[in-house]
């Protein structure tokens, strides 16, 4: 076990001292009252009855009661506290996070299964609860309930007490055993619980459902899923069966206990060196410290599990945040526009470069047309700019200061995006525009949405602006969903636009919509497209033409047109037909 995990878990524990201290207290209480009963129990048989004492039995009697309730109270009081830590611990630890994801960059989260992520945010965290109620709180529980015990025992009778003592492995071992074959079974469930939620995400996305139902591969993914939900299945019955095998067992040794003191007892009480009481006390000290000796024997497990818990999570909270705010990160105020890539290069992996030595300066106001085959590095330019990477080689500015030198919330907002996948949150139409702006008012909704020619299609559907979209928007077009996500751009309305133009061709009435609507965004600002369509290429003031990650022409279409190059044999093939 590794010290510096136990001394981080203890750090999260840190703040929550003084419920900790409320239930040492309560556990101190809890035990007392419970030492109580089997001496009450032993006044009863040795004094009241023998003797006819009727009003000491009735008080015995009432003080047995009045002590069940308040050992009760006291540990209701207490699974409140341990309540409070825990869930504190693990809300504590799920809102970091969560906070740590968002600081991640789009690198880790193309390379990471959402599922992954969805599982530790959620079942990592939540099965903390169980480690800090079952391990800690109740380790100090039967640590003392045990000692207590102990102790009372010997006071009472030692003979009986290190007979007591001699049965104990019984117990311990099997529990041992059955402790650490429950361990391996759980992490097993654990994996294939993840492997099948994965499965489902995966399957029942609507891509997902699309890709499978277009392929009519129904069946195969039904027969993945049942062998996954199969092994699930056997693996929990066998976890059921152990549950069933320790019961057993401990159901045996806690009345094989009992009746060997019986039978120890009993001669003791016939040669008249103990009491009956004695004996019948020591019976219920019995149980009393059976059960909290065969959990501590299991405890190595139980923390084991707990530890590789929290590593588990560690290992995302250590995850390098690669992309953040340098110290002393001045803010971008009153920002012009003007974008320089000086000297870039970039790659994913270091083996493959994806920019080479990119230069180039847009001027406040521009449009400018990426235009280039596919994969030959448009997308990853683009990407630049909000600094969704850093270039691995070489600077961009933004006014001629560096971007690794900005506030990167500050540089957030003054790019906006619009990219060929328009993710709309699954909530009200109004609610996705006002994403641009959360202080937007009804009209300056409404006005985006206008300028975006969307507004008549909104009023058209039932709901109007209430209508809620499907997560990732399925329930609107293509084109509806650019233009929706053009509106909510219009609404945030940032210095500079990243636009990734929609691929495929529209019909003639959407391409105008789509034209009229790019014309508003790009009004003031400056704006970085990758063209896919001739208006704009016409528009631009100026375009780059990009090669595998080099850029191999610049200029306006007519200068380039002339110099009969990529360009010139790019535009034959794609847009020749369309003027
Ligand atoms: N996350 C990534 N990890 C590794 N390689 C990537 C990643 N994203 C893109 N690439 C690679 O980088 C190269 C450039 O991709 P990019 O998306 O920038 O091209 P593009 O010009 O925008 O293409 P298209 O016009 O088809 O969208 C491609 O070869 C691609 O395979």
């Amino acid at each position: 076990m590794k010290k510096e995990s136990l001394l981080r878990i203890y750090r999260y524990f840190l703040p929550y001292w003084k419920q900790g201290i409320g239930v040492v207290f309560f556990i101190l209480l809890s035990s007392g009252f419970g030492l109580l009963q089997p001496l009450l129990i032993r006044g009863v048989v040795d004094e009241a009855i023998p003797n006819g004492r009727t009003s000491l039995l009735n008080w015995l009697v009432v003080a047995m009661i009045v002590a069940a309730i308040l050992q009760g109270l006291v540990s209701v009081g207490q699974a409140f506290l341990n309540s409070v830590i825990g869930q504190g611990v693990m809300n504590d630890i799920r809102n970091q996070m969560y906070a740590h994801l968002h600081r991640m960059s789009i690198r880790f989260f193309t390379s990471t299964k959402t599922g992954d992520i969805m599982s530790r945010v959620n079942n990592d965290v939540n099965g903390l609860q169980q480690v800090v109620t079952d391990t800690i709180s109740q380790s100090i529980n039967n640590l003392l309930l045990a000692t207590t015990t102990m102790i009372t025992m010997f006071l009472l009778d030692w003979r009986l007490a290190l007979l007591s003592l001699v049965l104990l492995p019984l117990f311990i071992l099997p529990t041992r055993r059955v402790g650490k074959l429950n361990y391996q079974v759980r992490k097993e469930t654990q994996s294939k619980m993840s492997e099948m939620s994965s499965l489902m995400q995966e399957t029942l996305s609507v891509s997902g459902a699309m890709l499978v139902k277009s392929f009519g591969r129904e069946e195969d993914e039904l027969r993945r899923f049942v062998g996954k939900t199969n092994e699930l299945k056997r693996l929990q019955i066998r976890q059921s069966l152990i549950g069933r095998w320790f019961f057993m067992f401990i159901s045996v040794i806690s009345t094989a206990g009992p009746a060997i003191i019986y039978w120890y007892g009993g001669h003791l009480v016939i040669d008249q060196s103990i009491t009956l009481g004695t004996v019948i006390a020591f019976t219920a000290f019995l149980t009393r410290l059976y059960g909290p000796v065969s959990s501590l024997a299991g405890i190595q497990v139980n923390v084991l599990g707990s530890v590789a818990l929290f590593d588990r999570l560690f290992e995302y909270l250590d995850l390098k945040v690669e992309i953040q705010d340098k110290p002393g990160a001045v803010e971008l105020r009153d920002v012009q526009g003007r974008i320089e890539f000086e000297e870039v290069s970039f790659w994913y992996q270091q083996e493959r470069p994806v920019l080479q030595g990119l230069n180039f300066a847009i001027q406040p106001g521009q449009i400018v047309a990426l235009v280039g085959p596919s994969g030959s590095g448009k997308t990853t330019i683009s990407n630049l700019i909000p600094r969704l990477y850093d270039p691995s080689a070489g600077s961009v500015k933004l006014d001629g200061v560096d971007l690794r030198d900005v506030q990167l919330k500050s540089l957030g907002e003054q790019v906006g995006m619009v990219t060929q996948e328009t993710f709309l949150f699954h909530t009200s139409i109004r609610e996705n525009l006002r994403y641009g702006r959360p202080s937007a008012t009804e009209e300056e909704i409404v006005a985006a949405a206008k300028a975006a020619y969307i507004h008549d299609l909104i009023v058209s559907l039932p709901d109007g602006y209430d209508t809620v979209v499907g997560e990732r928007g399925h329930k609107l077009s293509g084109g509806e969903k650019q233009r929706m996500a053009m509106a909510r751009v219009i609404l945030k309305d940032p210095k500079i636009l990243i636009l990734d133009e929609a691929t495929s061709a529209l019909d003639s009435h959407s391409e105008a919509y789509i034209q009229q609507a790019l014309e508003e965004l790009m009004k003031s600002r400056t704006s970085v497209v990758i063209a896919h369509r001739l208006s704009t290429i016409l528009h631009a003031d100026q375009i780059l033409v990009i090669e595998d990650g080099k850029l191999v022409e610049q200029g306006t279409h007519e200068e380039l047109l002339a110099v009969d190059g990529l360009y010139a044999s790019l535009y034959r093939q794609q847009f020749e037909g369309e003027q």
